[in-house]
């Protein structure tokens, strides 16, 4: 019997080209820029040295980290400190009114009711737990953070490794066929299911099917079903 659910947020709750379309254009145009200003910054500084030391160049000058940093997002690379500084960056967006963060009104229903009827909701997002924050905290439907009970990005790992979800698990008061993941990613749900979980999938285009996992195409179409 599922007792938590484990949401992704891009293609999932939220509409893709918010992301693509307007979250990471926002981020590297401001990239260089808010990277030269806050280098010496703690927060900052931690994730230029992490991609150093992804690339191997501990001496890397700054304009060569940039530059990598951007071709990160050209390629939509979910490496750990372009995630962290996005979603660094685009708090001021946020908090600027610049955007809200955007989520399908079947999917806030959705985790209303959820949380209502007595389940957990969590999130697992390659976005850093403050992008996951910002969006939910500056959402089309207000600040919902109060839905969620916990956050999770890259820190425990890539979203297509089985390895990621036993991590969390390990951090949740629930065994893992007590917890339903939902995703639009293939490669995402069957690490999932490798680790245990129960999962199902979300197809927003409504097109095409699912063999592996359980589909819906929104919300409107979930039942007690992927409940028991
Ligand atoms: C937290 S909103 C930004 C999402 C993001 O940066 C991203 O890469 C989307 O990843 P997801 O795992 O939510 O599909
Ligand atoms: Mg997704």
């Amino acid at each position: 019997m599922i007792k938590a659910l484990l949401t992704d947020i891009e293609g999932t709750i939220t509409r893709i080209s918010f992301v693509k379309e307007v979250l990471f254009p926002y981020a590297a145009a401001r990239l260089p820029e808010f990277v030269k200003a806050n280098q010496q910054q703690d927060a900052v500084a931690e994730q230029l040295n992490a991609v150093k030391e992804f690339i191997e160049q501990p001496d890397a000058p700054i304009d060569t980290v940039i530059s990598t940093l951007l071709k990160w997002v050209a390629d939509d690379k979910k490496i750990t400190p372009l995630k962290q500084l996005q979603g660094l960056i685009w708090q001021a967006g946020y908090e600027n009114g610049d955007f809200t963060g955007h989520l399908y009104p079947d999917a806030y229903q959705f985790l209303q009711q959820q949380k209502l009827a007595g389940q957990q909701l969590y999130v697992y997002s390659s976005g850093s737990v403050k992008a996951q924050h910002l969006i939910f905290q500056y959402s089309d439907f207000g600040d919902i953070r109060p839905l969620f009970t916990d956050y999770f990005d890259t820190k425990v790992g890539a979203k297509q490794e089985q390895s990621s979800y036993e991590s969390i698990i390990t951090q949740l008061p629930f065994d893992a066929n007590e917890v339903l993941f939902l995703s639009d990613v293939v490669s995402e749900l069957d690490a999932a299911k490798a680790a245990g979980l129960n999962t199902l999938h979300l197809i927003r285009d409504g097109q095409a099917c699912s063999v592996e996992h359980n589909y819906i195409n929104d919300f409107s179409q979930f039942t007690a079903e992927y409940l028991a």
